[in-house]
């Protein structure tokens, strides 16, 4: 592959800041301005570059045309039960949004009730957030422009579908519950946030307040309910209790599991909810996490890591809301982590855990906490439930890396139960019986056994030579399981590749304890952690160091940016989506400093040592024969993580290995229009954005296509 000519934004070598002594410059801080001319001329410049190199891909077609093929399988969601109605997503195959549709009964004709398809012409509106009224008679749905965090909020009568006039602005990272007399909702916004908000903008979000809107009247007439005017960070969540009576406030600070407990007894209030609510405080701490399951009564049953890092259910009576008298419900169970608890039929729980990655299902007396039963459930995820206190019924989605999911629906209100088969989902063309799912554990650089799974044709040849995609995250206490995607198949079937899905450290994979082995002081785990799952592939002989790619996006956009940097012998590429590439910046934008849980601020000098030592932008290895292959991939409206980390990421490493007569490995980036973080991404952006991924890998690996 010849040299590539890299643009030569300018550097500013006068910008510098001091960090506890430590002087770093920061010559590209003028992409930190989205609106810059500049700026701009740099985003078209790069992309200048990634298109034609992508489009040189002399099978792109072939992929494209593949990946639309397999993605082309009717997807269903589970079906909901909301008044006498049942409401469930379904997606014919390449529709940009899942339509949502409602039936009288579960054999009845299904009639649209919500299509996002409608509310613009390229798919880029996508539902974001939704609450029906206990009664089922009115929807509340968020609706979010070109991904970004920000949605406007609208209301329908159901199940006509029929539109409300209420819209609410300003809107982002949101509750929505509404009181039990169906007259209103709580919901929260930043209503001071100057300047733009439309998901283009960095502008930090802090001072959130909770609001109390009545159905029927403008937004500028809603009720303040709550704000933290000394805590500008602290973010307040608001849930009704399934009996109605109760308001509970859960505020946080970050993104680590734990949060404050507050509550309101909204039958005690004396002229309705008419400005700040007078909430009791039963936890004014972040030791922990609680998060509401039930009540019966005074008695509330929640969801914490309170001294159980696997989490386990309590019992507190606010009749006496003192920790002394809180009961465990159900013990944490030290080889299982609860990833969630539901209550059905009124006095049962179903339990969701999850066992080295691999979920369980179980039937739990409320009153008791004792087990009754477990559903039987092949190797794979839960990836969706539904059921709730007042229903006799649920609903769950079984998913795995070769079953595009099945859907079964049992009967709760007897003590037999029967799970049955409700929707089985096919992709036409896909043989599942072809390939095979292994799950293995490798030892760390600590000597950490740390779970992998790994998905390839059935009779692959161990000899060293199959591309290989390597995946991670590890951040974030975000567990990754189990999951299906058709483009993957692709990969595996069309391009004889390997997809190897590392669960390392920072995830939520084996609780609390594994989330914060990978976190602060400790981040460098995750990295360690992926650097041997590579030397695993490699040493096993499924592939080599010039045939393995690996590709995270998110949080997972900087592990693969630590990575190259830190072992740019050890891949021939990386794929970094939307990735966090300046740790010393990341906390001043948007909700940034929510993530400061888990990586520390730079703003404290024992922290920012942490963190020089792996930020992808101040660490980019000089001096070396052969950075690996690069593709970053940002969206404009990314105001989750916000594309000024991927722009001057892209210009230091050009920077740096742009005059090198050795690098002949392209290191580029992609800038997507009306495209944010990727939640609701349309799935016509989505399949160009995988095809040109793959079509990246195909040009510097060398894949081989075969039919
Ligand atoms: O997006 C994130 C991190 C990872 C996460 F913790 F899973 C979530 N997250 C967030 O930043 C979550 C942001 N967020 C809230 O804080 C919040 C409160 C109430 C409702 C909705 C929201 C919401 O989306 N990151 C991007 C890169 C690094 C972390």
């Amino acid at each position: 592959m010849g040299k590539f000519q890299y643009p030569t934004p300018r550097r500013d070598e006068t910008v510098a800041d001091n960090y506890h002594g430590q002087e770093v410059k920061d010559p590209y801080r003028w992409m930190e301005d989205p609106d810059g001319e500049e700026t701009k001329a740099f985003v078209d410049a790069q992309n200048s570059i990634s298109r034609p190199f992508i489009n040189a891909c002399p099978v792109k077609e072939q992929i494209q045309k593949r990946i639309t093929e397999v993605w082309d399988y009717p997807k269903y969601g589970c079906p909901k039960k909301h008044g006498d109605h049942y409401y469930y997503f379904h997606n014919s195959g390449l529709q940009n949004q899942s339509v949502m549709y409602v039936q009288d009964s579960l054999d009845a004709e299904p009639r649209v009730f919500l299509d996002p398809n409608k509310l613009s012409d390229d798919g880029t509106v996508s539902l974001r957030g939704s609450a029906f009224t206990e009664n089922g008679l009115t929807l509340a749905y968020g609706l979010s422009k070109s991904g970004s965090d920000w949605i406007t909020v609208k209301f329908k009568k159901a199940p006509s579908g029929e539109d409300l006039p209420d819209v609410l602005e300003q809107v982002k990272f949101s509750s929505m519950a509404w009181t039990h007399d169906h007259t209103g909702f709580f919901y929260n916004s930043y209503p001071n946030q100057e300047g733009k908000v439309d998901g283009t903008e960095t502008t930090s979000n802090l001072h959130q307040k909770l609001y109390f809107h009545r159905l029927g009247t403008e937004q500028t007439a809603d009720v303040l309910v709550g704000e933290m005017p000394d805590f500008p960070k602290w973010m307040i969540g608001a849930e009704v209790s399934d009996c109605g009576r109760y308001l509970l406030l859960t505020p946080s600070e970050g993104c680590d599991p734990v949060n404050r407990l507050f509550y309101v007894d909204l039958e005690s209030l004396e002229g309705g909810i008419s400005g700040i609510l007078p909430y009791v405080k039963i936890v004014d701490n972040f030791d922990a996490e609680y998060q509401y399951i039930t009540n019966e009564g005074p008695v509330f049953t929640f969801k914490t890591n309170l001294k159980a890092p696997n989490y386990k259910l309590i019992n507190i009576d606010l009749t006496k809301p003192e920790p002394e008298n809180w009961k465990t419900l159900v013990e944490e169970d030290a080889s299982a982590v609860l990833e969630w608890a539901t209550c059905v039929n009124n006095d049962r729980l179903v339990l969701c855990y999850l066992r080295d990655v691999k979920n369980e299902l179980y039937v739990y007396d409320l009153a008791s906490g004792k087990q009754n039963y477990q559903f039987p459930l092949n190797v794979g995820s839960v990836a969706g439930f539904s059921g709730k206190k007042k229903g006799t019924e649920i609903f769950y989605q079984f998913l795995s890396f070769l079953t595009p999911g099945v859907i079964y629906h049992c009967d709760m209100s007897g003590r037999d139960y029967q799970p049955k088969v409700f929707r089985e989902i096919t992709v036409q063309g896909f043989d599942a019986s072809l390939f095979e799912t292994e799950q293995v554990f490798f030892k760390s650089t600590d000597g950490t056994k740390i779970p992998m799974f790994i998905v390839h044709k059935k009779g692959l040849k161990k000899d060293g030579n199959n591309p290989t995609l390597l995946y991670g995250y590890g951040g974030f206490s975000i567990s990754i399981t189990p999951s299906f995607s058709p483009s993957r198949v692709v990969f595996l079937q069309h391009l004889g590749g390997v997809y190897a899905l590392a669960n390392i450290r920072g995830g939520g994979e084996y609780g609390e304890t594994w989330h914060k082995d990978g976190s602060l002081g400790n981040k460098q785990n995750c990295f360690n952690d992926f650097q041997s799952a590579a030397e695993y592939l490699v040493a096993q002989g499924y592939t080599s160091s010039k045939k393995l790619v690996i590709n995270g996006g998110s949080n997972g956009g900087l592990l693969v940016g630590a990575c190259l940097n830190q072992r740019p012998d050890l891949f021939a590429g990386g794929i970094a989506q939307v990735g966090v590439l300046d740790m010393l910046r990341f906390h001043k934008f948007t909700i940034g400093h929510a993530w400061i849980t888990d990586y520390g601020s730079s703003d404290d000098p024992e922290q920012f040592k942490w963190l020089i030592k792996y930020s992808p932008l101040h660490n980019i290895p000089k001096g070396v024969e052969q950075y690996p292959a690069l593709l970053l991939l940002t969206g404009d409206h990314d105001d989750r993580v916000v594309p000024l980390h991927s722009l001057k990421f892209i210009a230091e490493l050009q920077s740096v290995v742009g005059s090198s007569d050795t690098q002949t490995n392209p290191v580029i980036i992609r800038v997507d229009t009306k495209s944010g973080h990727g939640f609701g991404k349309p799935t016509a952006k989505v399949i160009e954005e995988i095809s040109d991924i793959y079509s990246f890998i195909y040009q510097t690996i060398g894949l081989e296509w075969s039919k």
